[in-house]
């Protein structure tokens, strides 16, 4: 008999993704797809699964019948209603992408290819809240589970370029409003060749500068720009953004607090870039031991079916190692891996990971599948 599963935020951006990648998949062929809405109750559900009406994601009776949830509707969803729904009794699967119970004690941060055997656990333990990490942890660890599961990083510094999608499909707006109207401002002057570029530069600044870029989303101009900080303020000089870094990959990991193997060490500074949907981030990874960069390689490779070792050489990092090239795809891109001048121990790396397939959706549906096999 086929399990139904309900869908709550399935019409936004991640749950677009995720509905996208359930049907290439064809996992809606095992299911009971049951939508829900925040907005529009009693309106058609989506057209794949034939004429269906949306019923009230509030509704805890409703969400009550359901042996697994999945949402991706986001945290103020989540605070909302996950625990009034516990209260009630439900004892369901709960599978979510917003970061709210990610570090609860009773919640596990799924990226199966790295962590199954904490999933399955779990599993056992009778845990019944599985969460997505966050985005640039998950793709990160999806490069580098390699050199984590052999004992290889010591520490490791992050500083990432993170894509304007991780604020939402608004942001993501913005940011193309802010291009066009920097590209607007200065259309004129260069379509002629003989135009000083100064003069170009000057006019772009005072657009910048002048308030009149829609800001709502990012509050400054992303667009020609950067911005240094990301999520929350953490008051001890850290964004909430930089904490997750070492907060969930232990977690993911099973390492740190409540496990028995203890934390690596991981920090760094998270940057805002224009990039549209691809995180990306350069390492500095304090290696364990000196080993050959040929091995390293080799262990980065097979470290997931997903992790892709780029030759550390320009053509290419250039044609391979960006947003550009890995957007929409799976593969997790690992390059600039060289010895830093630091020593034998200190090793650089680049990744670049879509950040609404491994950083989002594809958790959570993998997620799914080990569910729903063991029901
Ligand atoms: N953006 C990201 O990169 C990541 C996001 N997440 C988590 O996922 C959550 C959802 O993120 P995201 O998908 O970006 O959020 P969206 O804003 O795209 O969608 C969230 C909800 O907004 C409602 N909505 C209102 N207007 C529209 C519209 N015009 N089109 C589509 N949906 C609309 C929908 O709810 P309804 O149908 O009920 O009206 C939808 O489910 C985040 O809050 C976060 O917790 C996790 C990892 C990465
Ligand atoms: N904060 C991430 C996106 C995101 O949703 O992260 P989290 O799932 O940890 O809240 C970004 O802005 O790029």
């Amino acid at each position: 008999m086929s399990s139904s599963v309900g869908f709550i935020g399935w019409r936004g951006m991640v749950g677009s993704v995720l509905m996208q990648r359930m049907r290439e998949e064809n996992d809606f062929a095992g299911i009971n797809p049951v939508f829900f809405s925040t907005s529009n109750v009693g309106g058609r559900a989506p057209d794949w699964v034939g004429a269906s009406s949306l019923q009230d994601a509030y509704d805890i009776d409703s969400l009550k019948k359901l042996p697994i949830i999945v949402t991706t509707q986001g945290g103020d969803y989540t605070t909302a209603v996950h625990e009034k729904l516990r209260a009630a009794g439900w004892d369901g699967y709960w599978i979510d992408a917003a970061s709210t119970l990610r570090m609860k004690p009773n919640a596990v941060i799924v990226l199966d290819p790295v962590n199954r055997q904490v999933i399955d656990s779990a599993l056992g333990k009778g845990i019944k809240d599985f969460v997505g990490g966050n985005c640039t942890v998950s793709c990160m660890l999806m490069g580098l589970a390699g050199l984590f599961h052999a004992g290889l990083i010591e520490w490791m510094t992050s500083m990432t370029y993170q894509a304007a999608s991780g604020g939402g499909a608004q942001h993501m707006r913005e940011l193309l409003t802010q291009f066009g109207l920097l590209n607007e401002c200065v259309g004129d002057k260069l379509a002629d060749p003989a135009s000083a570029i100064l003069e170009i530069d000057k006019t772009v600044l005072e657009l910048q500068r002048s308030g009149k870029l829609p800001v709502d989303n990012f509050g400054v101009p992303l667009a020609g720009n950067l911005i240094p900080w990301i999520d929350k303020d953490l008051g001890n000089g850290v964004s909430r953004e930089e904490w997750k870094a070492g907060a969930e990959t232990n977690k993911i990991l099973g390492r740190g607090e409540g496990f028995d193997d203890p934390a690596i060490a991981i920090d760094g500074l998270c940057v805002r870039v224009g990039a549209m949907r691809c995180h990306s981030q350069a390492l500095t990874i304090k290696l364990t031991r000196d080993v050959p960069l040929d091995e390293i390689a080799q262990i980065i490779d097979q470290g997931t079916p997903w992790a892709k070792v780029i030759p550390n050489s320009r053509e290419a990092t250039m044609s391979e190692l960006s947003p550009v090239a890995v957007t929409g795809t799976l593969d997790i891109p690992v390059g600039r891996l060289r010895k830093m001048s630091m020593g034998p121990n200190f090793l650089s790396a680049f990744t670049v990971g879509d950040q609404l397939l491994w950083g989002a959706a594809e958790p959570l549906r993998r997620m799914l599948n080990i569910v729903l096999k063991r029901n």
